[in-house]
């Protein structure tokens, strides 16, 4: 039986990972990352980071973050402790879910990933205090991509559960998008769209 299971969204090559722990007196055990069950989702990519973050207050929000391409990644982002609502916006060019958001709530004990290719702006917000995150990543950082959007931008039309209780000074500057905002060529990285 595979551990894992791969689960797909409306959005093109955005999964949601399943994952199939093995339950007994002492807890549990858990298969996380297999290269294998998961060519469906990697393709030819391999994990380069391996990232963790802590966000100590409830309703803080992180994101909404890319990498410009060259330097596009996938994230395969997990929560490890407390809850978040994990959401991506879809920014690839040409895409027929262009701008459209997608998001699912990741916990320590819902044990979900989500899979999120090349092509989309990533953020979350915390459902708990202390909520932490850990992230595969399959390019590294590089500071001079780095690009963001905002996570309130109405044109987006995301609905955060919680107030937003902290968010970092970049995040909060992030620029709206506009008409003339096509988002990136992402075909690069194989077949996305
Ligand atoms: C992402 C990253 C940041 N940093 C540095 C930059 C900065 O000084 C400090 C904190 O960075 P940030 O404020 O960007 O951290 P954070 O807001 O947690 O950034 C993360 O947010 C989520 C939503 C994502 O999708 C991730 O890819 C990443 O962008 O860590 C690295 O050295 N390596 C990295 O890979």
């Amino acid at each position: 039986m595979g551990k894992l299971t791969i689960i797909e969204t409306p959005l093109k090559g955005l999964y949601i990972v399943e994952t199939n722990a093995f339950i007994d007196h002492r807890g549990a055990f858990a298969r996380w990352f297999c290269e294998e069950e998961l060519a469906a989702v990697l393709g030819k990519r391999h994990i380069k980071n391996v990232n963790f973050s802590r966000t100590v207050k409830k309703g803080s929000i992180r994101g909404m973050h890319f990498q410009k391409p060259p330097h596009a990644e996938m994230k395969l982002v997990r929560c490890i402790r407390g809850r978040i609502l994990d959401v991506v916006v879809d920014i690839r060019a040409g895409s027929p879910t262009f701008l459209q958001h997608y998001s699912v709530e990741l916990s320590a004990e819902n044990m979900k990933m989500f899979a999120v290719p090349e092509g989309f702006a990533h953020g979350f917000q915390s459902l708990e205090d202390d909520s932490e995150i850990m992230y595969l990543v399959t390019e590294f950082y590089s500071p001079e991509s780095e690009a963001g959007l905002r996570f309130s931008d109405p044109a987006l039309k995301i609905e955060w559960p919680l107030p937003v209780m902290d968010i970092s000074e970049k995040d909060g500057k992030h620029p709206l998008v506009n008409d003339n905002f096509v988002g990136f060529d992402v075909s690069m990285y194989g077949e996305q769209v």
